[in-house]
């Protein structure tokens, strides 16, 4: 029996309700059948698509009505937690019934410590939101000026927020908690909501996202797993990604995919951090795996014959 911890990307999970609540009841087969298995899972997933949303959506509403206020980054993120919390626990527990599995599943609303000197709260570099052309995120830059937008991964133009390091995982006894009793959990979503520590030791939100990526590998570590699934939108990893000699890769040990991110051969702010999260996890215990592979093919990845296999 391993313990694993799943990653779900945020852009693989579509761009509406409708849209995230089929691909995730397409994934959840994949997922219980890792319990039917034998294996014990924590899901965590992203959620920059999904955030970027829903505070755009507040902030466009508070320009028309004085009814309706601005809704901080910490607060999105709980309230994407929330979202997408509920469309994972409609489709496990619509699986676990198909399958007649006694299993529970609930969602931990879960708060991640960062370190509030943290240099990247001055260098913001998570995408979060919708895509955008050149024009229009120019546009925007203008008419908001303390908006940062970049281009992610070739991909179009998005706004890019501060993304601290997790530190620690403040609910992290009630999920060791819940996996004793048989639970199905679903934690540090969308990173986690960013928390710093105030002068009395109580925890206040931080205007950032952190990377869901680098929040999974410490949680898979807080748990003691011995593997991390990191299911996105492309079925592997590639070297040369996007070039006429694109390589996708079926595994790679720790030393070489180290040497790729030197090399630049990941995105930064997509690719990259699932490589470094990947590398993290594996590095930081005894006979630890990691997999990068798509929400699609989960099923095969699971059975090692799809996605980018990371070890020692
Ligand atoms: N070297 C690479 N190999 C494969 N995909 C890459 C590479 N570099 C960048 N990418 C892009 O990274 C994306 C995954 O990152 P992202 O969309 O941020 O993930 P998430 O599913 O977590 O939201 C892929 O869909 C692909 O477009
Ligand atoms: N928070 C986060 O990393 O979300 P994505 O996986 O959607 O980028």
């Amino acid at each position: 029996m391993s313990r694993i911890v799943i990653a779900l990307g945020g852009n693989a999970l579509g761009n509406n309700a409708q849209e995230q609540q089929r691909m995730i009841d397409d994934a959840a087969p994949s997922l219980i059948g890792l319990i039917k298995q034998g294996h014990e899972i924590i899901v965590s997933h992203g959620n920059g698509p999904q955030v970027g949303m829903i505070n755009l959506a507040f902030d466009s509403a508070s320009q028309k009505t004085d009814k309706i206020a601005k809704m901080e980054l910490p607060e999105c993120t709980a309230m994407s937690q929330g979202y997408i919390g509920y469309h994972l626990q409609k489709g496990i527990l619509k699986e676990l019934k198909r399958v007649g599995m006694p299993w529970h599943v609930a969602t931990v609303v879960t708060q991640v410590e960062v370190d509030g000197n943290d240099p990247a709260f001055a260098h913001p570099s998570k995408p979060i939101g919708a895509f955008y052309d050149a024009e229009t995120a120019e546009e925007m830059m203008r008419q908001h000026p303390e908006t940062v937008f970049a281009q992610d991964s070739g991909r179009g133009w998005r706004r890019m927020v501060p993304s601290p390091k997790p530190v620690s995982i403040v609910e992290r006894d009630s999920i060791l908690n819940l996996l004793d009793h048989e639970f199905i959990v679903i934690a540090c979503g969308g990173g986690g909501i960013p928390v710093i520590k105030d002068a009395d030791g109580n925890y206040q939100g931080v205007s950032a996202v952190i990377d869901k990526d680098s929040a999974s590998a410490e949680l898979a570590d807080a748990v003691g797993a011995q593997y991390l699934f990191i299911l996105t939108a492309v079925d592997k990893v590639a070297v040369n990604w996007g070039k006429p000699d694109q390589k996708n890769l079926d595994e790679m040990t720790v030393e070489q995919a180290q040497k790729y991110c030197e090399e630049g051969q990941f995105g930064a702010g997509s690719m990259l951090p699932k490589v470094q999260a990947a590398i993290q996890f594996v590095k930081s215990g005894e006979n630890r795996r990691a997999v990068i592979a798509s929400l699609e093919k989960a099923p095969l990845a699971m059975r090692g014959l799809s996605g980018t296999l990371i070890h020692a």
